[in-house]
């Protein structure tokens, strides 16, 4: 018999894509709740203290709760909310970024923030090697398909189809915030503009770079040469050697595991601008979470990954 895996909260919208890339692998049992007792404490309990492993596909204040009833338990757990982001004795589950063994030995892990995923990717080897300071004002614009708002976020889109475009976190204060500065070594928290477009998945993270302004800046070129060598042999991420005309999001795009980094420079190298596109739902949320799950169980880190 495999591992046995809890999927808590299996029914929303990160559980199913979970559940869809677990299914059919002898190598694990999927433990779901019916829906009569999905969100009853008892039921949750017996089934965290019964699994190996427990990925919670909850709210926050739901995940902590999880997390306290699987106190006295052996289970494992992956954390897909925002609520062990940046808490001590959490691992951060980007395995390209803190190392796999890292994740592979943990028995808490958080999964990355689906707008962290893009900032951190790029940004986070690039400071590490030096080419980019530390103390940098950093922002950062992006935009997600509005799956990356669960449920509720999906129903209003259904409801309300003229929406072309919606700003949201204009107080500046987005959850994503300290696990960027967190994982990147920021002196500075980035100022972060996200927002939300007319379709279902898909996610676009800009960091844009005032070379010319910043001390200690590497040129474009070498910025994508560290990138390229840092993810080098990476069956998810890619280092992007194009630098096309146009980027295209498509509203009709399916799942996706894959992570593309472009960093696209001006002619005499003095601004760049550094994109991450990604599937808010796979390296940004059930990708991630399977992948992670994959390396702890001691799987290979891609199987059930759709690249
Ligand atoms: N969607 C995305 O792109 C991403 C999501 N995440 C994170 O993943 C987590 C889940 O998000 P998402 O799947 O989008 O959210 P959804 O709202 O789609 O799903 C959450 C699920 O949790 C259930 N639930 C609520 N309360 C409880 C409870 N007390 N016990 C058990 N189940 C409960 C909900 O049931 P019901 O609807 O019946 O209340 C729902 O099925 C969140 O923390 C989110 O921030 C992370 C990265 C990306
Ligand atoms: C479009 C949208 O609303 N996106 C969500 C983030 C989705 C995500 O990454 O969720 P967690 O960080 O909670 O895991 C938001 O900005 O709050």
């Amino acid at each position: 018999m495999g591992s046995r895996v809890f999927i808590d909260g299996a029914a929303g919208t990160t559980g199913l894509e979970i559940a869809d890339r677990l299914k059919g692998r002898a190598e694990f049992e999927l433990l779901i709740l019916d829906d009569a007792s999905r969100k009853s404490s008892g039921a949750r309990r017996d089934a965290l203290h019964a699994a190996d492993f427990a990925i919670l596909c909850l709210h926050d204040d739901a995940a902590r709760e999880a997390v306290d009833l699987a106190q006295g338990s052996t289970v494992r757990i992956i954390d897909a909310s925002t609520a062990h982001r940046v808490a001590p004795g959490w691992t951060y589950g980007f395995p390209e970024v803190v190392g796999r063994d890292a994740v592979a030995s943990a028995d808490r892990v958080s999964n990355p923030g689906c707008y962290s995923t893009g900032f951190i990717a790029l940004l986070a080897p690039l400071v590490r090697a030096g080419l980019l300071p530390a103390d940098w004002p950093y922002t950062c614009n992006a935009v997600s398909g509005f799956s990356g708002g669960g449920k509720a976020l999906i129903e209003r889109y259904a409801a309300d189809t003229d929406i072309a475009w919606r700003g949201y976190a204009l107080a500046l204060g987005h959850k994503h915030v300290p696990e960027m500065q967190a994982q990147c070594g920021l002196a500075l928290p980035p100022l972060f503009t996200p927002a939300v477009i007319p379709a279902h998945r898909g996610m676009v993270v800009e960091i844009p770079l005032p070379l010319m302004a910043m001390p200690a800046a590497a040129s474009p070129a070498e910025l994508r040469a560290a990138l390229q060598a840092f993810y080098s042999g990476s069956p998810v991420v890619h280092v992007r050697e194009d630098t096309p005309d146009e980027l295209l999001l498509r509203a009709s795009m399916g799942p996706s595991d894959r992570l593309d980094l472009f960093v696209l420079g001006n002619a005499d190298g003095t601004q760049a601008r550094l994109v991450a596109m990604l599937d808010n739902l796979g390296k940004g949320a059930s990708g991630a979470a399977v992948q992670s799950l994959n390396l702890m169980s001691g799987c290979a880190e891609t199987a059930g990954l759709v690249l």
